[in-house]
């Protein structure tokens, strides 16, 4: 957990300072029961003016630099604890912006998104309490029993006796409700889980009439987290009445003995008050120990849930030859034997391909549902690295590739076509900062979407909702392809993304590509033969394979399987 303070090194002022000023209030609040006792026994009992209104100036003196001290120190754990937050969520998100996509995939969203919020969550308040609460619970406690002894021997043994008592009790508590935080934590990732793709997916719940199932799996999950929450509750609920048990039978025997001695003359009744006073305040500050620990425990299991995402190794990174480019003479990209795998024990996902695609020319790539056509372009912009053969964009290998640079040159509308909330312009500013009005316009234009939007009654400034849910499946696709062109890319990547237009409306997209990227690498994944057919050259995947290579005629000729697809969408069209 401590190789995370790392990342507070800018709040180093505010994490030494915050316990000092702690340790300077802690040191206030275990001389006041000395004072009380002296105004006590020396002013009251004397009836000496003069000494209880110096006695109590002095205490009012020390409340009053104390509180000074406590609201230094909450301030600046509460900037280090924020900074330290701040800090480590934009690590995080760093990180998880290096992970390739198979990294990605094998944390999960959800578990990410937990860690990115309530874990944090837990550490910054680890470090508020830290620096608030570390020094000072032990110091009271400690400090509390030296009291005790400095004020008399004997009755300082009492203390001796009731601290393992304490401490007995704070460990059994200790002891039986971490691991049960342990488990909270656990459930609350399952909750999270469950909830965020019961909303995600609330449209198929409701289509598949799964609603009462799907209530049933969330009710379960949270009657587990409430029963053991209950039981948290339950366990830690006996902490006060048994420590104050404790400790009212330590004051009873601090006033029957303090009483003897009081009326023997071997102590004075301000000196039994101050006593009491020490023992209130060494359970309170065990108390605060307990809930320390309870806490370090919370954030130790959240501290290595975030360190094993910080110390993932990104597997896609630049090479050692990284921005040595080739000479620009050769355009295009090109796959030499490729082969893929998604996981090392995986079978091949893509088995030797072996391709070129001149630059400004179209491919289409069709085949059967998980061909692997999708996984194919996304070794482009270098979302996975090959397993094994190589591919070079533009004549240099993509591992040689600034990253950054390489992913600019490509635009890719994805399968799912994603829009983020914000307005229409937001969205298209997406693919190109500071996109002018007229350029939005015009990707618009080309994407088949500009009279779609001018008769949107707030145009390009037009609310998108979360995930584009207000817009339909074939206008969302048209906006992911005004976003993905808007830059005019050097490569266009179109994974299914003309699936949800009518012919007229993907013919004429299609057209409007060619005209207005000229100078664009198209490639086009669709399993409607009429999208591709004008392509250059079509490629053919099946199984991982490269089963058909050529133009729309020559794979007629040639190929058994796009034959095939051929005559399905053929006999399709006629019934
Ligand atoms: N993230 C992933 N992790 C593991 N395996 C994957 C992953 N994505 C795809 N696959 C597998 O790789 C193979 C190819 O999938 P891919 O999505 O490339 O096919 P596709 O031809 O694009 O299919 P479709 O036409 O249905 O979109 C499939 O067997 C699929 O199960």
């Amino acid at each position: 957990m401590f190789n995370l303070l790392t990342y507070a090194k800018k709040y180093r002022k505010q994490i030494i300072l915050g316990p000092f000023f702690k340790f300077l209030e802690a040191c206030f609040e275990l001389v006041l029961p000395l004072f009380m006792a002296r105004l006590v026994d020396q002013g009251i009992r004397n009836n000496d003016r003069a000494y209880v209104i110096q006695m109590a100036g002095w205490m009012l003196l020390m409340s009053v630099i104390g509180l000074v001290c406590v609201m230094i120190c909450q301030y600046y754990a509460s900037i280090a604890s924020q900074g330290f937050g701040t800090e480590l969520r934009n690590q995080l998100m760093k990180k998880i912006n290096q992970l390739s996509h198979a990294e990605l995939n094998s944390f999960g969203t959800d578990t990410l998104i937990t860690r990115m919020t309530n874990d944090i969550n837990q550490l910054q308040l680890a470090l508020a309490m830290l620096i608030r609460l570390v020094i000072r619970a032990p110091f009271l406690s400690i400090g509390s029993v030296i009291m005790a002894f400095y004020i008399n021997v004997q009755m300082g043994l009492i203390f001796l006796l009731m601290l393992p008592i304490f401490c007995l009790i704070l460990y059994f508590i200790i002891k039986t409700t971490v691991p049960l935080y342990k488990k909270v934590q656990e459930k609350l990732d399952l909750l999270n889980r469950q909830i965020s793709q019961n909303l995600s997916g609330v449209r198929v719940i409701r289509a598949f009439a799964r609603k009462q199932m799907e209530e049933k799996h969330v009710n379960k999950v949270t009657d587990d987290l409430s029963s053991i929450y209950i039981r948290v509750s339950n366990i830690s609920a006996l902490l006060t009445p048994a420590t104050t048990l404790v400790m009212n039978l330590g004051i009873l025997a601090l006033l029957y003995l303090g009483g003897i001695k009081v009326e023997i003359g071997g102590l004075q009744q301000g000196e039994v008050l101050a006593l009491i006073n020490y023992m209130n305040q060494m359970l309170l500050a065990l108390i605060v120990v307990s809930n320390l620990v309870i806490i370090f425990t919370r954030a130790s299991a959240s501290a290595s849930r975030v360190s094993e995402v910080l110390a993932v190794v990104p597997s896609i990174t630049p090479s050692e030859n990284s921005g040595n480019l080739a000479d620009g003479q050769t355009k295009g990209i090109l796959f030499d034997h490729v082969s893929f795998r998604y996981q090392a024990d995986a079978g091949l996902a893509l088995t030797d391909i072996s391709l070129n695609i001149p630059a400004n020319s179209v491919l289409g790539i069709t085949g059967p549902t998980g061909g692997g056509k999708s996984t194919l372009t996304q070794l482009i912009p270098r979302f996975y690295d090959t397993s094994e053969g190589n591919l070079f964009v533009d004549g240099t290998n993509v591992r040689d590739w600034p990253i950054e640079k390489l992913r600019k040159k490509i635009a890719i509308t994805p399968q799912t076509a994603v829009l983020f909330t914000g307005t229409i312009r937001e969205n298209l500013q997406w693919g190109k900062e500071n996109a002018t009005d007229e350029e939005c316009w015009q990707a618009l234009e080309t994407a088949q979407c500009k009279e779609f939007v001018e008769n949107l009654s707030d145009g390009l400034d037009t609310k998108v909702y979360e995930s584009g849910k207000n817009f339909s499946g074939g206008q969302k696709q048209r906006l992911t392809i005004a976003r993905a062109l808007i830059h005019k890319p050097d490569v266009l990547i179109l994974d299914d993304s003309l699936s949800a237009l009518d012919y007229q409306t993907d013919l004429n997209l299609r057209k409007a590509l060619r005209h207005d990227l000229k100078e664009t690498t198209l490639i086009l994944i669709s399993q409607r033969i009429s999208s591709i057919q004008q392509a250059n050259q079509i490629l053919v995947l099946a199984s991982g394979k490269q089963v058909g290579l050529g133009t729309h005629e020559e794979l007629l000729r040639d190929s058994k399987d796009y034959q095939e697809i051929v005559a399905s969408q053929e006999e399709e069209n006629e019934s």
